[in-house]
C-alpha cells in the first residue's frame, strides 16, 4: 500500500552509541539522542561535553569511530560528506555570523539563495519571483524589513546573526543547527531570536547548543543535557536543572 513508501518520518535526527575519540581521549562516549520531525531542542552541557564535536558529526565535518547516525530514519549521514549533507537539507550556522559585511541584507540573502553557483552563474541569474517573494518573506520573519538595503556591516551584532539565519532559512532546509546564538547579544535582542527560532521550529527542526539559560527558559522546550561526550540528563529545563548531577557538573558553577 502506498502507506509503506509514504510512512512517517518518526525521527529527523537519530544517533545511536555513537563514539568519537581523538588522541585516545573519547569526546563522544556512546551517544544516543533522537530528534522528531519539527522539534526545538536545546543542548546544554559544560565547556568540553562534546557538544561542537557532535554538531560536526551530525553536519558530516567529523566522521564518528563507532555508531548510527540518521537522518529521516533511513539516511546513514556516516556515508556522506559535508556538502551532501548540507544539501540534503542540514544547515548549520555557526557561533561568529559569517555576512558578507560590504553587501546589503537583500543581497546577502540572495547570494546564500544561489548557493553553489559559481559568482559568474550569479551574476546572471535572474530571480523568479516567487524567490524575490520569499526573500521577502524572510527579510521581514528574521526582523530586518527596514534594514532590507543597509549594508550588513551597519547592523548590529543580533541583527547579523538574524540575518544569517535568514541565509540559511532561504535554502530550505529540513534541519537547523544553532550553535550559541546568543552569545554577545543584549538581553533584548536574546529573546527575540527565542522567539524567532520558536517560529521557525514550526516548519523545520531545530537544535540549539546555548550556554544562556534565559535564552533556553524562553526558547521553552526540551533540553539535553551533554557531559563527557553522552546524554547526562534529558526533558523540561526544570526537569534537568532540578537533577543534582546536572546542577553539580554545569548549572550549579
Ligand atoms: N579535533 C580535535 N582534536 C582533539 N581534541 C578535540 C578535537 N575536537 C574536540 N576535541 C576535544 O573534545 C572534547 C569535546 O570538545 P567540544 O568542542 O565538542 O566540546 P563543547 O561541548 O562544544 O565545548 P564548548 O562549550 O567549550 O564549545 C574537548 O575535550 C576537546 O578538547
Amino acid at each position: 500500500m502506498l502507506e509503506t513508501s509514504h510512512k512517517k518520518v518518526q525521527s529527523i535526527l537519530y544517533l545511536s552509541g555513537v563514539t568519537k575519540s581523538f588522541d585516545g581521549f573519547k569526546a563522544i562516549n556512546n551517544l544516543s539522542l533522537d530528534i522528531a520531525p519539527g522539534e526545538l531542542r536545546a543542548i546544554i552541557g559544560p565547556n568540553g561535553a562534546g557538544k561542537s564535536t557532535m554538531m560536526d558529526i551530525i553536519t558530516g565535518k567529523t566522521k564518528p569511530d563507532e555508531g548510527d547516525v540518521k537522518f529521516k530514519d533511513t539516511i546513514d549521514l556516516t556515508r556522506h560528506d559535508e556538502t551532501d549533507i548540507a544539501n540534503m537539507g542540514i544547515g548549520r550556522k555557526f557561533q561568529k555570523p559569517t555576512v558578507i559585511e560590504s553587501l546589503t541584507v537583500w543581497d546577502n540573502m540572495e547570494l546564500a539563495l544561489a548557493g553553489n553557483r559559481g559568482i559568474f552563474q550569479t551574476l546572471f541569474w535572474k530571480l523568479s519571483d516567487d524567490k524575490k517573494l520569499r526573500i521577502e518573506e524572510i527579510i521581514k520573519q528574521i526582523g530586518l524589513a527596514e534594514k532590507t538595503d543597509d549594508l550588513a556591516q551597519n547592523l548590529s551584532h543580533g541583527q547579523k546573526q538574524w540575518l544569517e539565519i535568514g541565509m540559511l532559512l532561504i535554502q530550505e532546509p529540513e534541519v537547523l543547527l544553532v550553535d550559541e546564538p546568543a552569545g554577545g547579544m543584549t538581553d533584548y535582542e536574546t529573546m527575540e531570536t527565542a522567539k524567532l527560532l520558536k517560529e521557525i521550529s514550526q516548519e523545520h527542526s531545530v537544535i540549539v547548543v546555548e550556554h544562556d539559560m534565559d535564552f533556553v527558559r524562553a526558547l521553552d522546550c526540551k533540553v539535553t543535557v551533554l557531559h563527557e561526550g553522552s546524554v547526562l540528563a534529558e526533558g523540561t529545563l526544570d526537569k534537568v536543572s532540578s537533577d543534582k548531577r546536572v546542577v553539580e557538573v554545569y548549572l550549579g558553577r
